[in-house]
């Protein structure tokens, strides 16, 4: 899909990763409407993007992606502002916490919403125009990543949902891609300090950075933003999940059972169900 004309809305777009994908969809042409619950933070980068790419290419709107009535209106005032929706982003997620339930419902059960959102909105079968439809995981939806489980689990999620989504059974009815990213540790404000405030929280933290720095450091956000692009450049690529590493850059994890990996229903086998 080439950017330019096109309206994205990306959650947790205040800042890091989603702010990141957000000025690169703007610096290509496109317009982005910007949810985050960081209401002054989400304020600020969307006054500073105007200043930079125009006032009527932006729209912050505060949305805490948990709360389904807020999300659904957020998506309602992006694609009526702008009058059309082509891309979701979602983005917004957290790392491990004690209560294990809002990172369920932060990085799984949201992206679950804002993805059944964006094929309402825009998939031919709903009256839309067809999209795009990006989440972000994690490799640690790809491998275990031993400081986090519930993280781990809630990434496995949105890669196995990304996938499902992304079979040709639902293209054929929404016109819809859908495609995970998983990118290794990122500088973002997501990583936690290196000095931790207990003995338990530094035990992991040396665990966390003594594994990041045998695997080459951090990505930069530029690094994902590139590999982001490309998925959004290659209409090819449908439940595809893109893995971004300091040791190989940008390749897509490879799934065995001739491409998508899963049992598929086309148009032609659908006739027949
Ligand atoms: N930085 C990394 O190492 C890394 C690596 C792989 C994947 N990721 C994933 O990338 C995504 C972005 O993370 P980041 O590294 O930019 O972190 P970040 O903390 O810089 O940004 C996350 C954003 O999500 C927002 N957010 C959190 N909870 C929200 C909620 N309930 N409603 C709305 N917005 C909310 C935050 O306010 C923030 O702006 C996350 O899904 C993360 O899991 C990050
Ligand atoms: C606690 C801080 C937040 C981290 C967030 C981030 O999403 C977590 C990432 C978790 C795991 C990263 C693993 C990285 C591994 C790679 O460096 C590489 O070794 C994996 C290669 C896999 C392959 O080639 O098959």
């Amino acid at each position: 899909m080439q950017l330019r004309g096109k309206v994205a809305l990306v959650t947790g777009a205040a800042q890091g990763l989603g702010r990141g994908f957000t000025e690169a969809m703007l610096h290509r042409g496109a317009k982005v409407a910007l949810l985050d619950i960081k209401v002054l933070e989400g304020r600020k980068t969307t006054k500073e993007l105007a200043s930079k790419y125009g006032p009527d290419k932006v729209l912050f709107l505060p949305c805490d992606v948990t709360d389904k009535g807020q999300m659904k209106s957020a998506f309602q005032q992006a694609s009526s502002h702008f009058g059309q929706l082509d891309i979701v982003v979602n983005n917004a997620g957290v790392t491990e916490q004690e209560n294990w339930d809002m990172v369920l419902d932060i990085n799984l059960r949201s992206v679950i919403h804002g993805t059944l959102l964006g094929l309402d909105h825009m998939g031919t079968d709903k009256g839309g125009g067809g999209g795009l439809i990006i989440n972000i995981a994690s490799m640690a939806g790809l491998i275990a990543m031993f400081i986090g489980p519930v993280y781990t689990a809630t990434k496995h999620g949105v890669v196995g949902l990304s996938r499902s989504f992304g079979t040709p059974f639902h293209f054929d009815r929404s016109g819809v891609r859908v495609c995970a990213i998983c990118p290794t540790m990122t500088d973002t404000a997501i990583q936690p300090p290196r000095v931790a405030a207990t003995p338990e929280e530094q035990l992991k933290a040396d665990a966390h950075w003594a594994y990041t720095d045998s695997q080459g450091g951090l990505l930069q956000v530029s690094e994902v933003v590139d590999g982001f692009l490309q998925l959004v450049e290659d209409d090819s690529k449908n439940g595809a999940v893109m893995r971004i590493t300091k040791q190989k850059g940008v390749d897509y994890q490879p799934y065995g059972g001739g491409g998508q990996g899963v049992p598929y229903a086309t148009r032609k086998t659908r006739s027949k169900l």
